[in-house]
């Protein structure tokens, strides 16, 4: 039977260390940031996922952004190479979890990095940024490993924004959303929705038509809720100021068979 499970790893104790590229470094509030981690990742079990944590890696402060240490598309993992040095560390707990669960694993090799912030998939197709964590390699080997599984991969300039998923996300329908002033090429995407929030960009789909959102995109919540969707809004203020959003602090593993 097809899984539900989502992976997610507990904020470390040097999280307000993490890396800041985009943005202005600003205090984070470590209580604040475990309550808001309590109240995501119970979020993900109120609509139905089994959240399995990954081993704590305690000396990474970016450890908590799980989705940057792996691609999972059908039953295989990819470990990724992260582009910043100071996340390598964070791969072989990400490794040792998805192995467990069943997952066929490979990984990506020197010279490639690749981010899982960078991999946005919608069905079949898999939109790969080539921007400041993602280099060429990483996205050559990122299809070599899928291509053969079925997968279409397609690379997208990022230059704007930390990852191609800071920039856009995708409704259940296969719209990709995205707040254009930080979107390089929106006509690379076949169905392209704007939103009026930097943050509005980012959606985790839940099941249905739930879509986990941050609760600093009101506007975009509004607009997502119009349309017919249902936002389910949690507060990840915290890891905002880390240039965290919804999307990676978890990894859904939609087609685990276990
Ligand atoms: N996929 C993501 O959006 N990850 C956020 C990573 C934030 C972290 N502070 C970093 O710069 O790597």
């Amino acid at each position: 039977m097809p899984s539900q499970k989502a992976l997610v790893r507990r904020p470390g104790p040097r999280l307000a260390e993490g890396l800041v590229t985009h943005v202005e470094r600003r205090a984070v509030d470590a209580g604040l940031a475990a309550e808001q981690w309590e109240a995501y990742t119970e979020a993900l079990r109120a609509h139905g996922w089994e959240t399995v944590e990954v081993d704590p890696a305690e000396d990474c402060p970016d450890s908590v952004f799980v989705e940057d240490a792996v691609v999972v598309f059908r039953n295989v993992a990819l470990i990724t190479r992260p582009g910043a040095e100071s996340r390598r560390a964070e791969t072989p707990g990400v490794e040792e979890a998805v192995a467990r669960l069943g997952c066929s694993v490979n990984w990506i090799w020197d010279p490639g990095t690749l981010d899982g912030g960078d991999v946005l998939k919608v069905g079949d197709t898999i939109y790969v940024g080539r921007g400041g964590r993602t280099n060429a390699a990483g996205v050559q080997q990122l299809r070599a490993v899928f291509e053969p599984l079925g997968a279409r991969v397609v690379a997208v300039p990022v230059s704007k924004v930390l990852h191609l998923k800071s920039a856009v996300t995708a409704l259940p329908d296969g719209t990709v959303i995205g707040h254009e002033p930080l979107v390089d090429t929106p006509s690379l995407f076949p169905r392209f929705l704007a939103v009026p929030e930097e943050s509005g960009a980012h959606v985790v789909l839940l099941g249905g038509g739930r879509l986990l959102m941050a609760s600093s995109a009101p506007k975009t919540a509004e607009l997502l809720a119009d349309l017919g969707h249902e936002p389910i809004v949690v507060d990840i203020g915290e890891f905002e100021k880390l240039e965290g959003c919804v999307t990676c602090l978890s990894v859904r593993l939609r087609e685990l068979y276990v």
